[in-house]
């Protein structure tokens, strides 16, 4: 039996809140998202708005476009057409200086933590602060200590990437991602490569984290357990485009064709190999 999902756990309404975190408004929407690499095309058309302080699955097969969404939403992919619209603005109608101030309100873990190998964990978790902020070195190693408290990694400040596990790596890319507490972080499959019991606390953390500080989450995983796990919404892409969106409890019930096929895994269904 898979675990209840999130949205089996809480049916309460997500509150609205602005762009910055305190009234109406949206935090990110997509809108007809349009990208092709040569003459293949990713992104045909997928529009889909992330509900604030939700955390939203982004499922997939391979190759669809999940990982192309995310650098689209965080600006460093430019859609062929349509917007991205983050924090209330079009990130391609503004300035370069302001995309890249908004990219600070981002928190991205990448697969594998994305560590520098000549840096400790400490430096490594401390690196945005000290590229971002003026903030004294006293100043930062309260904010660096309690976010690695938080992933349950403050006994690892000293060791180099290469000298911790898969796990403890992709806990520490999380730490680095909250240290300028993000409005939006976006995890990129952040079980791969993960045992289902890694798999498990890493996402426990991932839910401790979010209810602590409340931000607006992102995760595309295909893995259905981390879904069924973290998830308030569900989306489900193929080809470039949104097949099915739905809240968490619905989605993991759902009769829709793509959804059933995706959780199966059965190879007969409308999620083809092209
Ligand atoms: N910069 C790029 N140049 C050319 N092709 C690209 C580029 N980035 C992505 N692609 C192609 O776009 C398609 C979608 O890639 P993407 O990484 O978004 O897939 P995905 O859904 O995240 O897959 P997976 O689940 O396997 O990680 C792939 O065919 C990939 O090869």
């Amino acid at each position: 039996m898979y675990p209840q999902s999130r949205g089996e756990q809480s049916t309460q309404e997500l509150p609205a809140v602005s762009a910055n975190g305190s009234g109406d408004g949206s935090v990110a929407i997509v809108r007809d998202l349009h990208k092709s690499f040569g003459s293949f095309q990713v992104m045909r058309g997928l529009t889909l708005e992330f509900k604030p302080q939700a955390i939203t699955t982004i499922l997939g097969p391979s190759g669809t476009g999940k990982s192309v969404l995310l650098k689209h939403m965080v600006g460093l992919l430019e859609p062929d057409s349509g917007t991205v619209e983050v924090f209330g603005q079009d990130i391609w109608k503004i300035h370069e200086r302001k995309r890249a101030e908004l990219r600070k309100r981002f928190g991205v873990l990448f697969q594998d933590g994305a560590l520098f190998g000549s840096m400790n964990v400490y430096d490594n978790v401390a690196f945005p602060l000290r590229k971002h902020t003026d903030m004294s070195e006293a100043e930062i190693r309260e904010i660096v200590m309690e976010r690695l408290k938080e992933v349950g990694l403050e006994a690892a400040v000293k060791k180099a990437p290469n000298e911790i596990s898969g796990g403890m790596k992709k806990r520490a890319g999380f730490a680095r991602a909250l240290v300028l507490n993000p409005e939006i972080v976006l995890f990129d499959e952040p079980d791969s490569g993960l045992d289902p019991v890694r798999t498990s606390l890493l996402n426990d953390v991932i839910l401790k984290v979010h209810d602590d500080d409340k931000g607006t989450y992102v995760v595309v995983t295909h893995d259905i357990r981390t879904a069924r796990k973290v998830s308030d919404y569900v989306g489900l892409i193929w080809q470039g485009r949104v097949v099915y969106y739905g809240a968490a409890d619905e989605a993991f019930s759902s009769d829709d064709p793509f959804v059933r096929q995706f959780l199966s895994g059965d190879s007969v269904g409308p999620l083809g190999m092209d």
